[in-house]
Protein backbone atom coordinates (compact mmCIF):
# COMPACT_ATOMS: atom_id res chain seq x y z
CA UNK A 1 0.00 0.00 0.00
CA UNK A 2 1.10 3.59 -0.83
CA UNK A 3 2.16 5.89 1.98
CA UNK A 4 -0.83 7.88 1.16
CA UNK A 5 -3.18 5.20 0.60
CA UNK A 6 -2.02 4.31 3.93
CA UNK A 7 -3.04 7.46 5.16
CA UNK A 8 -6.67 7.29 4.23
CA UNK A 9 -6.79 3.87 5.39
CA UNK A 10 -5.31 4.31 8.61
CA UNK A 11 -3.57 6.85 9.54
CA UNK A 12 -5.14 10.20 10.91
CA UNK A 13 -8.23 9.35 8.86
CA UNK A 14 -8.67 6.15 11.18
CA UNK A 15 -12.11 5.39 12.34
CA UNK A 16 -12.56 6.94 15.90
CA UNK A 17 -14.01 4.86 18.88
CA UNK A 18 -14.91 8.25 20.96
CA UNK A 19 -17.15 9.90 19.56
CA UNK A 20 -19.00 12.33 21.63
CA UNK A 21 -22.71 11.56 22.43
CA UNK A 22 -24.32 14.20 21.49
CA UNK A 23 -27.78 15.55 22.90
CA UNK A 24 -29.02 17.01 19.50
CA UNK A 25 -28.14 14.43 16.98
CA UNK A 26 -32.03 13.88 16.41
CA UNK A 27 -32.83 17.50 16.08
CA UNK A 28 -33.59 19.16 12.80
CA UNK A 29 -31.03 21.46 11.53
CA UNK A 30 -30.49 24.57 13.60
CA UNK A 31 -31.02 26.94 10.81
CA UNK A 32 -34.19 26.23 8.91
CA UNK A 33 -35.19 30.02 9.62
CA UNK A 34 -36.44 31.44 6.05
CA UNK A 35 -32.94 32.69 4.92
CA UNK A 36 -34.49 34.21 1.60
CA UNK A 37 -36.34 36.56 4.16
CA UNK A 38 -33.00 37.73 5.76
CA UNK A 39 -31.83 39.49 2.29
CA UNK A 40 -34.92 41.73 2.46
CA UNK A 41 -33.09 44.88 2.44
CA UNK A 42 -29.90 44.47 0.77
CA UNK A 43 -31.32 46.66 -1.72
CA UNK A 44 -30.65 44.63 -4.42
CA UNK A 45 -31.01 41.56 -4.12
CA UNK A 46 -29.57 39.35 -7.07
CA UNK A 47 -31.17 35.76 -7.04
CA UNK A 48 -29.00 33.28 -6.66
CA UNK A 49 -30.65 31.55 -9.62
CA UNK A 50 -29.13 33.94 -12.23
CA UNK A 51 -26.32 34.08 -14.01
CA UNK A 52 -23.42 35.55 -11.31
CA UNK A 53 -19.99 35.20 -11.42
CA UNK A 54 -20.12 32.87 -8.10
CA UNK A 55 -22.63 30.10 -10.62
CA UNK A 56 -20.07 31.01 -13.36
CA UNK A 57 -17.31 29.55 -11.86
CA UNK A 58 -17.43 25.82 -12.17
CA UNK A 59 -16.71 24.42 -8.84
CA UNK A 60 -18.52 27.11 -6.90
CA UNK A 61 -21.22 26.53 -9.44
CA UNK A 62 -21.53 23.04 -8.53
CA UNK A 63 -21.44 23.56 -5.08
CA UNK A 64 -24.35 25.97 -5.32
CA UNK A 65 -26.55 23.91 -7.17
CA UNK A 66 -25.46 20.52 -4.79
CA UNK A 67 -26.59 22.74 -1.69
CA UNK A 68 -29.64 23.95 -3.85
CA UNK A 69 -30.91 20.36 -4.18
CA UNK A 70 -30.38 20.81 -0.36
CA UNK A 71 -33.03 23.36 -0.04
CA UNK A 72 -36.76 21.79 0.36
CA UNK A 73 -38.15 25.51 -0.29
CA UNK A 74 -40.16 25.35 2.79
CA UNK A 75 -40.37 21.76 2.73
CA UNK A 76 -38.35 19.84 5.55
CA UNK A 77 -34.31 20.42 5.01
CA UNK A 78 -32.33 17.67 4.34
CA UNK A 79 -30.03 16.34 6.91
CA UNK A 80 -26.40 16.53 4.93
CA UNK A 81 -22.97 15.03 6.46
CA UNK A 82 -22.23 19.06 7.48
CA UNK A 83 -25.52 19.00 9.62
CA UNK A 84 -24.11 15.66 11.08
CA UNK A 85 -20.57 17.16 11.60
CA UNK A 86 -21.46 19.65 14.05
CA UNK A 87 -24.49 17.94 15.78
CA UNK A 88 -22.39 14.42 16.32
CA UNK A 89 -18.83 15.73 16.59
CA UNK A 90 -19.31 19.12 17.17
CA UNK A 91 -17.36 20.81 14.52
CA UNK A 92 -18.94 23.68 12.48
CA UNK A 93 -18.38 23.88 8.75
CA UNK A 94 -17.38 27.50 7.29
CA UNK A 95 -17.49 28.21 4.04
CA UNK A 96 -13.79 29.59 2.98
CA UNK A 97 -15.22 31.81 -0.03
CA UNK A 98 -16.94 35.09 1.16
CA UNK A 99 -18.43 34.95 -2.40
CA UNK A 100 -20.57 37.53 -4.65
CA UNK A 101 -23.83 37.39 -4.59
CA UNK A 102 -23.99 36.89 -0.25
CA UNK A 103 -27.15 35.52 -0.99
CA UNK A 104 -25.48 32.70 -3.27
CA UNK A 105 -24.80 31.78 0.72
CA UNK A 106 -28.08 30.73 1.55
CA UNK A 107 -28.17 27.41 0.24
CA UNK A 108 -25.01 26.82 1.70
CA UNK A 109 -26.37 27.38 4.95
CA UNK A 110 -29.06 25.92 4.46
CA UNK A 111 -27.19 22.87 4.15
CA UNK A 112 -24.91 23.36 7.68
CA UNK A 113 -22.25 26.13 6.72
CA UNK A 114 -21.99 27.49 10.23
CA UNK A 115 -19.86 30.91 9.27
CA UNK A 116 -17.56 32.39 6.62
CA UNK A 117 -13.85 33.16 6.06
CA UNK A 118 -13.08 36.01 3.89
CA UNK A 119 -9.65 36.85 2.02
CA UNK A 120 -8.49 40.28 0.44
CA UNK A 121 -6.13 38.59 -1.51
CA UNK A 122 -6.55 36.11 -5.21
CA UNK A 123 -6.21 32.78 -4.05
CA UNK A 124 -4.38 30.88 -6.44
CA UNK A 125 -5.74 27.50 -6.95
CA UNK A 126 -2.92 24.65 -7.25
CA UNK A 127 -4.69 23.56 -9.87
CA UNK A 128 -3.56 24.86 -13.50
CA UNK A 129 -7.04 25.64 -14.88
CA UNK A 130 -8.27 28.06 -12.52
CA UNK A 131 -8.05 30.00 -9.52
CA UNK A 132 -10.72 31.63 -6.85
CA UNK A 133 -11.67 34.63 -7.12
CA UNK A 134 -11.54 37.22 -4.38
CA UNK A 135 -14.55 38.99 -3.40
CA UNK A 136 -13.04 42.05 -5.77
CA UNK A 137 -12.03 40.32 -8.37
CA UNK A 138 -16.04 39.22 -8.55
CA UNK A 139 -16.92 42.84 -8.42
CA UNK A 140 -14.14 43.83 -11.12
CA UNK A 141 -15.64 41.09 -13.60
CA UNK A 142 -19.32 41.40 -12.50
CA UNK A 143 -18.26 45.47 -13.56
CA UNK A 144 -16.65 44.35 -16.71
CA UNK A 145 -19.47 42.11 -17.83
CA UNK A 146 -22.37 44.38 -16.96
CA UNK A 147 -23.64 41.96 -14.00
CA UNK A 148 -25.27 43.96 -11.66
CA UNK A 149 -21.70 43.97 -9.56
CA UNK A 150 -22.84 45.70 -5.93
CA UNK A 151 -25.55 48.31 -4.17
CA UNK A 152 -22.31 50.39 -3.93
CA UNK A 153 -21.84 52.22 -7.15
CA UNK A 154 -18.01 52.15 -7.63
CA UNK A 155 -18.11 55.27 -10.21
CA UNK A 156 -19.86 57.48 -7.81
CA UNK A 157 -17.22 56.92 -5.47
CA UNK A 158 -14.49 57.35 -7.72
CA UNK A 159 -16.00 60.20 -8.63
CA UNK A 160 -16.82 61.76 -5.54
CA UNK A 161 -12.76 61.96 -5.21
CA UNK A 162 -12.54 58.54 -2.78
CA UNK A 163 -9.22 57.06 -3.18
CA UNK A 164 -8.81 53.65 -3.64
CA UNK A 165 -8.35 51.91 -0.79
CA UNK A 166 -11.23 53.86 0.93
CA UNK A 167 -13.20 52.42 -2.21
CA UNK A 168 -11.83 48.73 -1.31
CA UNK A 169 -13.37 49.35 2.14
CA UNK A 170 -16.78 50.41 1.40
CA UNK A 171 -17.09 47.70 -1.25
CA UNK A 172 -15.77 45.07 1.32
CA UNK A 173 -17.94 46.59 4.19
CA UNK A 174 -20.75 46.38 2.57
CA UNK A 175 -20.57 42.80 1.55
CA UNK A 176 -19.12 41.24 5.03
CA UNK A 177 -22.34 43.44 6.92
CA UNK A 178 -24.92 41.69 3.66
CA UNK A 179 -22.91 38.30 4.97
CA UNK A 180 -23.39 38.73 8.64
CA UNK A 181 -27.29 39.29 8.52
CA UNK A 182 -27.29 35.98 6.67
CA UNK A 183 -25.38 34.21 9.58
CA UNK A 184 -27.25 36.30 12.49
CA UNK A 185 -29.91 33.94 13.04
CA UNK A 186 -26.73 30.96 14.03
CA UNK A 187 -24.87 33.72 16.06
CA UNK A 188 -28.20 34.28 17.70
CA UNK A 189 -29.17 30.33 18.53
CA UNK A 190 -25.81 29.34 19.46
CA UNK A 191 -25.64 32.52 22.10
CA UNK A 192 -22.59 34.09 20.38
CA UNK A 193 -20.55 30.62 19.96
CA UNK A 194 -21.16 30.18 16.23
CA UNK A 195 -22.41 32.24 12.99
CA UNK A 196 -19.37 34.60 12.42
CA UNK A 197 -18.33 36.13 9.49
CA UNK A 198 -14.54 37.26 8.78
CA UNK A 199 -12.59 40.38 7.23
CA UNK A 200 -9.09 41.05 7.36
CA UNK A 201 -7.43 44.48 8.34
CA UNK A 202 -4.97 45.14 5.41
CA UNK A 203 -2.24 42.56 5.21
CA UNK A 204 0.22 45.38 4.87
CA UNK A 205 0.29 45.95 8.35
CA UNK A 206 1.11 42.52 9.20
CA UNK A 207 4.72 43.99 11.05
CA UNK A 208 2.80 47.29 12.25
CA UNK A 209 1.77 46.35 16.26
CA UNK A 210 0.27 49.92 16.75
CA UNK A 211 -1.28 50.10 13.36
CA UNK A 212 -3.01 47.04 13.54
CA UNK A 213 -4.52 47.76 16.37
CA UNK A 214 -6.00 50.81 15.04
CA UNK A 215 -7.60 49.02 11.94
CA UNK A 216 -8.99 46.39 13.94
CA UNK A 217 -10.83 48.88 15.58
CA UNK A 218 -11.83 51.03 12.95
CA UNK A 219 -13.12 47.95 10.90
CA UNK A 220 -14.98 46.57 14.13
CA UNK A 221 -16.94 49.58 14.43
CA UNK A 222 -17.57 49.96 11.12
CA UNK A 223 -18.41 46.85 9.88
CA UNK A 224 -20.92 47.04 13.48
CA UNK A 225 -22.07 43.59 13.57
CA UNK A 226 -21.58 41.43 16.57
CA UNK A 227 -20.78 38.30 14.50
CA UNK A 228 -18.09 39.69 12.75
CA UNK A 229 -14.21 38.32 13.25
CA UNK A 230 -12.02 40.90 12.25
CA UNK A 231 -8.63 38.55 11.21
CA UNK A 232 -5.34 39.77 12.37
CA UNK A 233 -2.25 37.56 11.61
CA UNK A 234 -0.33 35.95 14.19
CA UNK A 235 2.95 37.65 12.99
CA UNK A 236 5.20 38.00 16.02
CA UNK A 237 4.59 41.91 15.75
CA UNK A 238 0.83 41.23 15.85
CA UNK A 239 0.84 38.94 18.92
CA UNK A 240 0.45 42.68 21.19
CA UNK A 241 -2.35 43.46 18.88
CA UNK A 242 -4.24 40.49 19.90
CA UNK A 243 -4.24 40.87 23.36
CA UNK A 244 -4.93 44.70 23.24
CA UNK A 245 -7.89 44.08 20.67
CA UNK A 246 -9.44 41.19 22.54
CA UNK A 247 -8.74 43.06 25.87
CA UNK A 248 -11.26 45.99 24.12
CA UNK A 249 -13.79 43.22 23.85
CA UNK A 250 -13.40 42.70 19.63
CA UNK A 251 -13.73 39.28 18.40
CA UNK A 252 -10.82 38.38 16.96
CA UNK A 253 -9.84 35.83 13.84
CA UNK A 254 -6.20 34.74 14.26
CA UNK A 255 -5.16 34.04 11.14
CA UNK A 256 -1.53 32.86 9.24
CA UNK A 257 -0.71 30.65 11.76
CA UNK A 258 1.79 27.26 10.57
CA UNK A 259 3.70 26.05 14.00
CA UNK A 260 2.89 25.23 17.60
CA UNK A 261 5.16 27.54 19.23
CA UNK A 262 3.31 30.38 17.75
CA UNK A 263 0.12 28.80 18.36
CA UNK A 264 0.81 28.92 21.79
CA UNK A 265 1.74 32.62 21.56
CA UNK A 266 -1.74 33.57 20.11
CA UNK A 267 -3.73 31.50 23.34
CA UNK A 268 -1.46 33.36 25.56
CA UNK A 269 -2.50 36.82 23.75
CA UNK A 270 -6.24 35.19 24.16
CA UNK A 271 -6.01 34.82 27.74
CA UNK A 272 -3.76 37.80 28.41
CA UNK A 273 -6.00 39.94 26.63
CA UNK A 274 -9.09 38.29 28.51
CA UNK A 275 -7.53 39.29 31.78
CA UNK A 276 -6.51 42.78 30.83
CA UNK A 277 -9.95 43.55 29.91
CA UNK A 278 -12.60 45.43 32.43
CA UNK A 279 -15.33 43.31 31.23
CA UNK A 280 -17.66 42.18 33.95
CA UNK A 281 -18.69 39.42 31.37
CA UNK A 282 -16.56 38.08 29.14
CA UNK A 283 -19.18 35.99 26.88
CA UNK A 284 -19.41 38.34 23.98
CA UNK A 285 -15.69 38.25 23.65
CA UNK A 286 -14.72 35.49 21.07
CA UNK A 287 -11.63 34.24 18.91
CA UNK A 288 -10.53 31.29 16.48
CA UNK A 289 -7.55 30.27 16.36
CA UNK A 290 -6.74 29.85 12.46
CA UNK A 291 -4.30 26.99 12.47
CA UNK A 292 -2.85 26.08 8.14
CA UNK A 293 -2.77 22.75 7.27
CA UNK A 294 -2.20 22.06 3.49
CA UNK A 295 0.91 24.40 2.84
CA UNK A 296 2.74 22.75 5.91
CA UNK A 297 2.47 19.29 3.52
CA UNK A 298 3.37 21.26 0.13
CA UNK A 299 6.46 22.63 2.01
CA UNK A 300 7.78 19.80 4.00
CA UNK A 301 7.00 17.27 0.84
CA UNK A 302 9.45 19.04 -1.02
CA UNK A 303 12.20 18.88 1.48
CA UNK A 304 10.98 14.93 2.27
CA UNK A 305 11.94 14.86 -1.73
CA UNK A 306 15.14 15.83 -1.16
CA UNK A 307 16.05 13.86 1.20
CA UNK A 308 14.91 11.51 -0.87
CA UNK A 309 15.44 8.20 1.65
CA UNK A 310 12.54 5.72 1.65
CA UNK A 311 11.73 6.64 4.67
CA UNK A 312 11.70 10.29 4.03
CA UNK A 313 9.12 9.43 1.09
CA UNK A 314 7.30 7.37 3.47
CA UNK A 315 6.54 10.45 5.40
CA UNK A 316 5.07 12.84 2.50
CA UNK A 317 1.63 13.66 3.00
CA UNK A 318 1.59 13.25 7.15
CA UNK A 319 3.32 16.49 8.28
CA UNK A 320 0.54 18.87 8.71
CA UNK A 321 -1.96 16.42 10.08
CA UNK A 322 0.55 15.52 12.84
CA UNK A 323 1.07 18.94 13.59
CA UNK A 324 -2.57 19.64 13.70
CA UNK A 325 -3.14 16.79 15.80
CA UNK A 326 -0.60 17.60 18.55
CA UNK A 327 -1.96 21.26 18.36
CA UNK A 328 -5.33 19.87 19.24
CA UNK A 329 -3.81 18.25 22.48
CA UNK A 330 -2.04 21.95 23.20
CA UNK A 331 -5.45 23.82 22.98
CA UNK A 332 -6.89 21.26 25.73
CA UNK A 333 -3.79 21.34 27.79
CA UNK A 334 -4.42 25.88 27.73
CA UNK A 335 -7.69 25.71 28.44
CA UNK A 336 -8.20 23.95 31.42
CA UNK A 337 -6.84 24.54 34.77
CA UNK A 338 -7.07 27.32 37.45
CA UNK A 339 -6.36 30.07 34.99
CA UNK A 340 -9.13 29.03 33.17
CA UNK A 341 -11.27 28.14 35.02
CA UNK A 342 -11.18 31.93 36.41
CA UNK A 343 -11.77 33.15 33.11
CA UNK A 344 -14.74 30.73 32.74
CA UNK A 345 -16.41 32.20 35.79
CA UNK A 346 -16.50 35.54 34.18
CA UNK A 347 -18.21 33.73 30.93
CA UNK A 348 -15.09 33.31 28.59
CA UNK A 349 -15.43 31.04 26.38
CA UNK A 350 -12.34 28.90 24.26
CA UNK A 351 -10.66 30.12 21.75
CA UNK A 352 -11.69 27.75 19.24
CA UNK A 353 -8.68 25.61 16.73
CA UNK A 354 -9.80 26.38 13.14
CA UNK A 355 -8.17 24.50 10.25
CA UNK A 356 -7.68 26.63 7.58
CA UNK A 357 -6.07 25.93 4.18
CA UNK A 358 -7.68 22.69 3.91
CA UNK A 359 -7.96 22.00 -0.01
CA UNK A 360 -5.44 19.44 -1.32
CA UNK A 361 -2.57 20.91 -3.45
CA UNK A 362 -1.36 17.12 -4.48
CA UNK A 363 -4.11 15.73 -6.71
CA UNK A 364 -2.57 12.10 -5.45
CA UNK A 365 -3.88 12.76 -2.00
CA UNK A 366 -7.97 12.10 -0.95
CA UNK A 367 -9.90 14.71 -1.56
CA UNK A 368 -10.53 14.99 2.09
CA UNK A 369 -7.05 15.05 3.17
CA UNK A 370 -7.23 18.06 5.63
CA UNK A 371 -11.02 17.75 6.67
CA UNK A 372 -11.71 14.10 7.77
CA UNK A 373 -9.07 13.25 9.60
CA UNK A 374 -9.25 16.52 11.77
CA UNK A 375 -12.48 16.48 13.22
CA UNK A 376 -12.94 17.37 16.72
CA UNK A 377 -15.21 18.84 19.45
CA UNK A 378 -15.57 23.19 19.33
CA UNK A 379 -13.41 23.51 15.88
CA UNK A 380 -13.92 24.86 13.14
CA UNK A 381 -13.31 23.89 9.53
CA UNK A 382 -13.32 26.24 7.21
CA UNK A 383 -13.62 24.50 3.24
CA UNK A 384 -13.05 26.22 0.33
CA UNK A 385 -15.53 25.04 -2.50
CA UNK A 386 -13.60 21.70 -3.63
CA UNK A 387 -13.33 20.27 -0.33
CA UNK A 388 -16.89 21.21 1.17
CA UNK A 389 -18.36 19.74 -2.52
CA UNK A 390 -15.96 16.86 -1.33
CA UNK A 391 -17.20 16.29 2.13
CA UNK A 392 -20.78 16.76 1.19
CA UNK A 393 -20.18 14.09 -1.05
CA UNK A 394 -18.16 11.66 0.58
CA UNK A 395 -16.88 12.59 4.08
CA UNK A 396 -17.09 10.68 6.86
CA UNK A 397 -18.30 11.81 10.33
CA UNK A 398 -16.02 10.50 13.25
CA UNK A 399 -14.05 12.18 15.90
CA UNK A 400 -10.52 11.68 14.70
CA UNK A 401 -8.34 14.78 15.90
CA UNK A 402 -7.26 12.47 18.44
CA UNK A 403 -7.99 9.22 17.89
CA UNK A 404 -4.07 8.77 17.22
CA UNK A 405 -2.39 11.07 19.25
CA UNK A 406 1.09 8.67 19.74
CA UNK A 407 1.25 8.48 15.98
CA UNK A 408 0.79 12.04 15.75
CA UNK A 409 3.68 12.40 18.00
CA UNK A 410 5.72 9.45 16.27
CA UNK A 411 5.17 11.33 13.04
CA UNK A 412 6.27 14.59 14.02
CA UNK A 413 9.70 13.12 15.97
CA UNK A 414 10.49 11.28 12.97
CA UNK A 415 10.62 14.20 10.91
CA UNK A 416 12.74 16.14 13.30
CA UNK A 417 15.68 13.37 13.20
CA UNK A 418 15.44 13.49 9.53
CA UNK A 419 16.25 16.97 9.81
CA UNK A 420 12.86 18.76 9.19
CA UNK A 421 13.22 21.75 11.10
CA UNK A 422 9.34 22.61 12.54
CA UNK A 423 11.02 26.48 13.12
CA UNK A 424 12.36 26.75 9.76
CA UNK A 425 8.56 25.59 8.59
CA UNK A 426 6.62 27.85 10.60
CA UNK A 427 8.82 30.97 9.71
CA UNK A 428 8.93 30.07 6.24
CA UNK A 429 5.50 29.75 5.54
CA UNK A 430 4.62 32.58 7.49
CA UNK A 431 6.66 34.65 5.12
CA UNK A 432 5.33 33.02 2.07
CA UNK A 433 1.80 33.84 3.09
CA UNK A 434 2.22 37.63 4.65
CA UNK A 435 3.93 38.29 1.31
CA UNK A 436 1.41 36.61 -1.04
CA UNK A 437 -1.63 38.21 1.10
CA UNK A 438 0.08 41.61 0.81
CA UNK A 439 0.76 41.46 -3.03
CA UNK A 440 -2.37 40.16 -4.00
CA UNK A 441 -3.74 42.91 -1.98
CA UNK A 442 -1.92 45.65 -3.85
CA UNK A 443 -2.32 44.20 -7.00
CA UNK A 444 -5.87 44.16 -6.09
CA UNK A 445 -6.02 47.76 -5.54
CA UNK A 446 -4.11 47.95 -9.13
CA UNK A 447 -6.90 46.74 -10.45
CA UNK A 448 -9.34 48.60 -8.97
CA UNK A 449 -7.29 52.20 -9.72
CA UNK A 450 -7.32 50.75 -13.47
CA UNK A 451 -11.35 50.49 -13.12
CA UNK A 452 -11.44 53.66 -11.71
CA UNK A 453 -9.21 55.87 -14.25
CA UNK A 454 -10.89 54.15 -17.24
CA UNK A 455 -14.71 55.38 -15.77
CA UNK A 456 -13.09 58.49 -15.32
CA UNK A 457 -12.10 58.67 -18.79
CA UNK A 458 -15.46 57.61 -19.64
CA UNK A 459 -17.45 60.72 -17.45
CA UNK A 460 -14.92 63.36 -19.12
O1 LIG B 1 -9.72 33.09 7.04
C1 LIG B 1 -9.02 32.15 6.90
C2 LIG B 1 -8.22 31.73 7.99
O2 LIG B 1 -8.36 32.63 9.01
C3 LIG B 1 -8.99 31.45 5.60
O3 LIG B 1 -9.74 32.19 4.67
C4 LIG B 1 -7.58 31.23 5.09
O4 LIG B 1 -7.00 32.44 4.75
C5 LIG B 1 -7.62 30.26 3.92
O5 LIG B 1 -8.04 29.02 4.39
C6 LIG B 1 -6.27 30.10 3.28
O6 LIG B 1 -5.75 31.32 2.85
C7 LIG B 1 -6.34 29.17 2.12
O7 LIG B 1 -5.08 28.69 1.94
P1 LIG B 1 -4.64 27.80 0.74
O8 LIG B 1 -5.71 26.77 0.51
O9 LIG B 1 -4.47 28.74 -0.42
O10 LIG B 1 -3.36 27.21 1.17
Amino acid sequence: MSSISKLSASGFANSATNSRPTTRSSQQPMCCVDLRKRTAGFGNPISSSKLTVGTNHPIKASLVVRCSKNDGNGSTVKKTTLHDLYEKEGQSPWYDNLCRPVTDLIPLIESGVRGVTSNPARKMLHVPTFCWLSLIEQFLFCMNTNIPESNINFKELVQSGKDIESAYWELVVKDIQDACKLFEAIYDETDGADGYVSVEVSPRLADDTENTIEAAKWLHKWVNRSNVYIKIPATAPCIPSIKEVIALGISVNVTLIFSLARYEAVIDAYLDGLEASGLDDLSRVTSVASFFVSRVDSLVDKMLEKIGTPEALDLRGKAANAQAGLAYQLYQKKFSGPRWEALVKKGAKKQRLLWASTSVKNPAYPDTLYVAPLIGPDTVSTMPDQALLAFLDHGSVARTIDSNVSEAEGIYSALEKLGIDWGYVGSQLELEGVDSFKKSFDSLLDSLQEKANTLKLVSL
